[in-house]
This record gives structure tokens, C-alpha cells and sequence, in this order.
């Protein structure tokens, strides 16, 4: 740890011990002063009494401090109890500092310690220091616009708001603007249309992926269209927006929050928001030729995870579950989907899919600034050639960002950034069954799930699909003349007959858990000059709260 100027240094009493107690610029700190006189012992020389003696804060990461009045709040949030008195009674002033503790599993959970002085003035001394230094923590929200999905993956939404979030943002005085949705995209139209957003510092969303995606729409077109930019081209640079997006898990998969945070805890996504912390991430945009579709951060996915979603549509009842359920029935259905994809492959230098730097809370490359990460960029000769490949695939997984999430903790793709301009394209062939499980099992295991003959991964920066029903008669004869002529002959009177048995089944693209029932699309991750100069949000990349 560098050395500070101390700010403030006093002996204070804490939990009845007597403790040098020091405030610098960066840490709150307090140490057990032990008498020199007793013996030095191995109990207190390297034993428990030190390792327990000694505590440092950084001072980003205090949530609050208050004068302790006689009631006051206990380690646990929300509950009230009695402040234990100095044990040498002789005075009743104190302050408590409410601070992040980190536990296990990226966990982030609030703990308190209460400071005794020996008068008031001191005391009043210390809260004003403290304030002070927290005050200059200017990246902190201080007024939110929530949004709360009372349907989203188990129900339970409104109550981890009031009882985990809500107690959180108070304690660190942030105020708030509650919207509990009432139907599908009123959250989008609402932010869309309607909010004062110059009112807030940020938006919270209390749900899931799906949840995030209509706020992060609706901030994104509100903000295309206060500047007259057009999203239905897709070469047209958006304008970014300068609102973060907090998320507080409630949803079914939560795969943005636990790939950002490196947890699905929704006190831990309360305790980043309050620190302010941010992590840029990458947006694809998807049209069809001129035509706006979507955006997405995490997964695009067509064949597989496009009609698991679209199945589970249907069960939305059984709440997170239903993704099980429809994954197994999917999985025993084994169609398979023929279509061109082409891409534009990333520069060799942002690392490869199959690479081991995987992306996890906290990850170094995430974390570089991106000025930083332009200057390790060189020159790829290949990085302007697109490349084509046809064929008939199980799954077809464009992945911004890991996925990680519960059912896979490593993702669909452990190496992908989350804003380093590009997504890896996972291409899973025609297999067998067991190939095929074998290959989904890996993604819960610390087996590469990459490493199977039939499924091929690329870095890139765009990508187009288009299924073969709709493909145009051009692709198609230049395909029909790789095959025999009568393969062409059958090949027309099914497309001229889709109700036969032998015409080509079409899937549709899961869109971070939504559906988009258009097969040819074509998909663009926002362009690395753009993130590089450090946009805060905006068409290459949103912000999310994050350690
Ligand atoms: C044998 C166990 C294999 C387990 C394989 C698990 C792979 C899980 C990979 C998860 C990737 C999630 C990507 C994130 C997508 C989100 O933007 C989106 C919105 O929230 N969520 C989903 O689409 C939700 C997608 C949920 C997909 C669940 C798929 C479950 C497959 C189960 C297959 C079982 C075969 C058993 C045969 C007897
Ligand atoms: N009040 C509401 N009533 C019905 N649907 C809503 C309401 N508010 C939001 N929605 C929609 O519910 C859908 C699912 O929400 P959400 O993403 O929060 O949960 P989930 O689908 O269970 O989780 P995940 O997306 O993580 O799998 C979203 O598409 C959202 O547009
Ligand atoms: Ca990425």
C-alpha cells in the first residue's frame, strides 16, 4: 500500500479495544494498539490478536458514516439495536462507517464498525473528515430511476428491491424514482418518451437479461432521437448516452449481471451501484438490410438456444425452470438448419476464442483503459477479407460477451471480452446426439467445449446469416453448382412446396432472451475506433455497473 498523508489520527475505541485509528486520502484504517509491556507472545505477535487487530477501508468503498445516536443500526441492514457502551464508560460519542466487505465468490456484502470518542468534538471531527473525503467521490449516483419487473424469473422482483436494494440505497443517501412495470416495454417506452432523464444519474433495472434489453433500447433510441440520428442505418454512428445502467438481478439466466459482476446477488449489484463502479460493454446492432431489428450484448443465437427460447415462451409459468425443460425437448427434437454465414474476422491481436485469458470479474483486459488496449493493436492483412462458410448446423451462437451464468459459470464463450469491439461466432455442424451433449455438458465443466470436430469458433467484427429458404436464386445456383443437377431439381420444388415434408425448417434468433423471428440478419459489433475513445455509452458500448 502506498504511503498517504494522514488526514486524521486519533486512538479511539472500537468493539471496546483501543485502536490508532488513521484517515488518509484512499483508506479508513484501525489498529489494535497492543501494550508493548505485555509479553510478546506467538498468540499476539502473529496470531489471531494482530490478524484481528488491524483493518483498512479504502475510502471508495465506505457507503456511509453517521453520528451513532443511542439507537442506531445494527451489522445487519434494516435492523435497529442497542450501541454497547464504551467499556471504560466514560463517554457515549460515536460514529459508524458502513463499508463493503468482500466475501467469497466476487460477494460483496455491507459491514459496519462503530468508532468511540472520548468527546464530541472529536467525534464530529471525524464524520466531517469522512464526509469530506466522500464527497469528492463524484463518479457516485445520487439520484436513480428504478425499474422493477414484478414477472421476471421467479416473481420476486419488487420484494429483493424493497428488502435487499432499497435499504442499501438509503443508507448511502442515494434518492429514487420507483417504477414498478406493468406490462411488457414500459419500461422502454417509458424512458423512451416520457422520463426527465436529466433528473438522474442512472438506471437501475430490477429483472433479468430480458429487462435489461428493453431499458437499454430505450435508452439508446431516446437518445438516437433527441439527436436525429437514424438506427435503421446500419453504417450510422450512434450518439452515446450518458446514463449507466445498474442491474439488480431478478430474472431467469441473469447472464449480463453475473458475466459483469461474477454473481447473480442483488446486494452485491447494490454496493457497485453505490460505489459507482462501471464496465463498458459491447452492443451489436442487428438489421435486416435496411431495417433496424435489435440490439444485443450478450447472445445471438439461431437453431438451438433460438428454439429452446421460443419453446420456453410458451412456459413462462414455471419460471426459470422452464429453460430446462425446453432445453431437453429441444435437445431430443435434433433439427438442424442450413444456411451461409460470412464474417469479418477481428484483428488477430485481440486474442482468439480459444485462448485461456478467460473473462472473469475483474478481468485485466476488461479492465484496461481503451486507449490502452488500441496500443497493442497491429496490422492484420486478413481483418478486411470476408470469409464464408455454408453448411448445416445444430446451433449458430454469436456471444459479446462469456454468457456465464448459473447453469454455465464459465459461459458459452469463457474468452470473450466484454468491450473489446468483438463477439466469437460458435458454429455447432450437423453432429450426432451424443455429440451434440457432449458438447453441452462441456459448457458445465472445465472441458473446452470448442475442442469437437464438428463446432468451429472465430473472432469477429460483423457477421451475416442468411437461411437457405432465403436465400436468393443467385447464392443458390452458385450452391447448386457445387452439387448434382438433380439435387437442384428437388432442391426448387421444395422451396415451391415448404409444406412438404423435406422443406427446410427455419429457427429464429434468441436475442438476449428475446425473440426475433427474422432468419437473415446481419450484425455488426461497434467498431473498435469507437470504443477506443472512450465513450461512456453508446453504439459500441453501454455501461453497466460492475466491480
Ligand atoms: C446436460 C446438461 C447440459 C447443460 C448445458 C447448459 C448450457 C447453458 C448455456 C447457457 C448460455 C446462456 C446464454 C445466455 C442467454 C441469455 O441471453 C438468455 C436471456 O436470459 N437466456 C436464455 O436464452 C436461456 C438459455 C438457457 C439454455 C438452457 C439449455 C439447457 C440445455 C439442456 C440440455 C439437456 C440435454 C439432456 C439430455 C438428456
Ligand atoms: N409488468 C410486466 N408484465 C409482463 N412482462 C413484463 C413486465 N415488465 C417487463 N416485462 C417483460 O418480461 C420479460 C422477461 O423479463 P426478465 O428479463 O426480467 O425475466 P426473465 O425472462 O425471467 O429472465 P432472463 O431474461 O434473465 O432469462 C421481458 O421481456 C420484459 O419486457
Ligand atoms: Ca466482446
Amino acid at each position: 500500500m502506498e504511503k498517504q498523508p494522514r488526514l486524521l489520527c486519533s486512538q479511539l475505541s472500537v468493539g471496546g479495544r483501543v485502536c490508532d485509528v488513521t484517515l488518509s486520502s484512499s483508506f479508513l484504517s484501525w489498529r489494535e494498539v497492543v501494550d508493548s509491556s505485555k509479553k510478546r507472545t506467538a498468540a499476539n505477535v502473529y496470531g489471531p490478536l494482530k490478524a484481528a487487530g488491524s483493518h483498512c477501508v479504502p475510502v471508495c468503498e465506505i457507503i456511509a458514516i453517521q453520528e451513532t445516536e443511542e439507537d442506531c443500526p445494527s451489522t445487519n441492514v434494516g435492523k435497529w439495536q442497542k450501541v454497547p457502551q464504551n467499556p471504560a464508560g466514560s463517554n457515549q460519542h460515536a460514529f459508524t462507517v458502513s463499508y463493503v466487505e468482500r466475501t467469497l465468490k466476487h460477494r460483496w456484502r455491507c459491514s459496519e464498525v462503530t468508532l468511540h470518542c472520548p468527546d464530541r468534538k472529536l467525534c464530529l471531527q471525524w464524520v466531517q473528515a469522512i464526509r469530506e473525503q466522500l464527497a469528492l467521490l463524484t463518479i457516485r449516483p445520487k439520484r436513480l430511476l428504478v425499474y422493477i419487473n414484478p414477472h421476471g424469473g421467479k416473481q420476486r422482483g419488487k420484494r429483493i428491491y424493497e428488502q435487499k436494494v432499497a435499504p442499501i440505497f438509503s443508507r448511502a443517501s442515494i434518492t429514487t424514482d420507483v417504477i414498478v412495470t406493468e406490462r411488457a416495454n414500459h419500461a422502454r417506452d417509458h424512458l423512451k418518451t416520457e422520463a426527465d432523464l436529466k433528473k438522474y444519474d442512472g438506471v437501475v433495472c430490477v429483472g433479468g437479461d430480458g429487462m435489461f434489453s428493453e431499458i437499454m433500447h430505450g435508452l439508446i433510441s431516446r437518445t438516437q432521437c433527441d439527436s436525429g440520428v437514424d438506427q435503421s442505418c446500419a453504417d450510422e454512428t450512434l450518439i452515446p448516452c450518458g446514463l449507466r445502467i445498474g442491474i439488480i438481478p431478478a430474472g431467469s439466466t441473469d447472464c449480463i449481471c453475473y458475466a459483469t459482476v461474477g454473481c447473480n446477488d442483488p446486494v452485491t449489484s447494490a454496493l457497485h451501484i453505490v460505489v459507482g463502479d462501471s464496465q463498458p460493454l459491447d452492443v451489436c446492432s442487428v438489421h435486416q438490410n435496411n431495417a433496424f431489428l435489435r440490439y444485443s450484448v450478450s447472445l445471438l443465437g439461431y437453431g438451438f438456444y433460438g428454439d429452446v427460447l421460443m419453446d420456453s415462451e410458451r412456459k413462462r409459468w414455471m419460471g426459470p425452470a422452464r429453460y430446462d425443460i425446453s432445453g431437453v425437448k429441444t435437445f431430443l427434437s435434433h433439427r438442424y438448419y442450413e444456411g451461409t454465414i460470412s464474417f469479418l474476422p477481428a484483428d488477430g491481436s485481440v486474442g482468439t476464442p480459444r485462448d485461456k485469458i478467460q473473462c472473469r470479474s475483474g478481468c485485466n483486459i476488461c479492465q484496461l483503459p481503451s486507449a490502452d488496449k488500441a496500443v497493442y493493436k497491429v496490422e492484420d492483412k486478413n481483418k478486411d477479407v470476408w470469409q464464408v462458410i455454408r453448411g448445416k448446423f445444430l446451433a449458430i451462437n454469436a456471444a459479446c460477451m462469456s454468457c456465464a451464468c448459473p447453469r454455465s459459470p464459465k459461459g458459452l464463450s469463457p474468452s470473450a471480452h466484454l468491450a473489446d469491439g468483438t463477439a466469437d461466432l460458435i458454429l455447432v455442424r450437423k453432429c450426432s446426439r451424443l455429440d451434440f451433449l457432449r458438447h453441452l455438458l462441456r459448457h458445465t465443466n472445465k472441458n473446452d467445449q470448442f475442442d469437437h470436430p464438428f463446432v468451429e469458433v472465430y473472432r469477429v467484427r460483423q457477421f451475416r446469416f442468411t437461411p437457405r429458404y432465403q436465400e436468393t436464386d443467385s447464392e443458390l445456383d452458385l450452391r447448386e453448382a457445387e452439387g448434382s443437377s438433380s439435387k437442384h431439381f428437388f432442391t426448387q420444388i421444395c422451396r415451391e412446396h415448404q409444406a412438404c415434408s423435406c422443406a427446410p425448417t427455419h429457427s429464429s434468433w434468441n436475442c438476449d432472451g428475446e425473440i426475433l423471428p427474422h432468419g437473415a440478419i446481419q450484425v455488426s459489433v461497434q467498431g473498435e475506433q469507437k470504443w477506443s475513445k472512450n465513450i461512456p455509452m453508446g453504439n459500441s458500448s453501454s455501461e453497466v455497473v460492475q466491480s
